[in-house]
């Protein structure tokens, strides 16, 4: 267990709306995103859940800008937005570092932040170490301060706890509900853990066919007990199946 740290900092962020109206998305002739519409509120945590090949994904990437889209898919009200994403494998570059590794990109003054970063995901200490020198959970520690050490205002994780193991994975969703609130980035979470899912965000989303099939608000205070989730668990349950 590593311990989960008192934070004090104000917010970063007050992370950003997001507006789809309308919204489609095809690979070629597959239609993958269907007339979606979803607004999003500045700093709401959304999780989006659901079967395989649902969408959830596909909706992610065209959030990242990195696939075409038709409709209205509108993210700020005009400024810069800092968007970052994570993915169910780390993606650190292993001859880099730690510390490297989260200061990819950032300007040089700001090399302090990432150095604050790795302090904040527990691994003050391990700032030389090279990503094969690390565990599952602390490589994704690493992939977590380098999001955040770039102040996202919108952050994308895609399945981010998907390969570590159960005990790891509770470690993870303590720590990211702590630099969350930290942060207040605008999140989008895509999970197949509804328990994951009912800890971390504050509304449900459960992709059918492209199309958003139930939109469920979770009204509970953090931080959340399994038993404080279930009654929302087993409705979730009856819908995804
Ligand atoms: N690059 C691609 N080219 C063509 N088809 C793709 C591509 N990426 C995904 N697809 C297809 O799009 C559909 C939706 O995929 P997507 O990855 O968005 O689903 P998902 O809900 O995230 O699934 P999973 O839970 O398995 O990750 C699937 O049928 C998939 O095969």
């Amino acid at each position: 267990m590593t311990a989960v740290p008192v934070l004090t900092s104000a917010p970063t962020s007050t992370g950003v709306p997001i507006d789809l109206r309308g919204l489609s998305a095809a690979y070629g002739e597959h239609v993958i995103l269907r007339d979606l519409t979803l607004s999003v509120t500045p700093g709401e945590r959304v999780a989006l859940v659901g079967a395989s090949g649902g969408g959830k994904t596909t909706l992610l990437r065209a959030l990242a800008g990195l696939i075409p889209t038709q409709g209205t898919l509108r993210i700020g009200t005009g400024e810069t937005v800092r968007t970052r994403v994570m993915f169910q494998e780390d993606r650190l570059l292993p001859w880099l570092g730690a510390l490297d590794n989260v200061a990819l990109g950032l300007p040089r003054p700001d090399r302090l932040r990432a150095v604050r970063a790795l302090r904040d995901v527990g691994l003050a200490g391990r700032e030389r170490a090279y990503p094969h020198e690390l565990s599952g959970g602390q490589r994704q520690r690493v992939a977590l301060a380098r999001a955040l050490a770039h102040r996202p205002d919108l952050l994308l994780l895609d399945e981010p706890f998907g390969a570590l193991d159960a005990l790891t994975r509770a470690d993870m969703h303590d720590l990211l509900d702590t630099l969350l609130t930290d942060t207040g980035a605008t999140t989008l979470l895509v999970t197949h853990d509804l328990d994951e899912a009912l800890k971390l965000t504050d509304r449900v989303l459960l992709l059918r066919a492209g199309q958003v099939a139930l939109d469920l608000p979770v009204p509970l205070a953090r931080p959340r007990r399994r038993l404080d989730t279930e009654p929302l668990r087993a409705h979730l349950e009856t819908q995804l199946h």
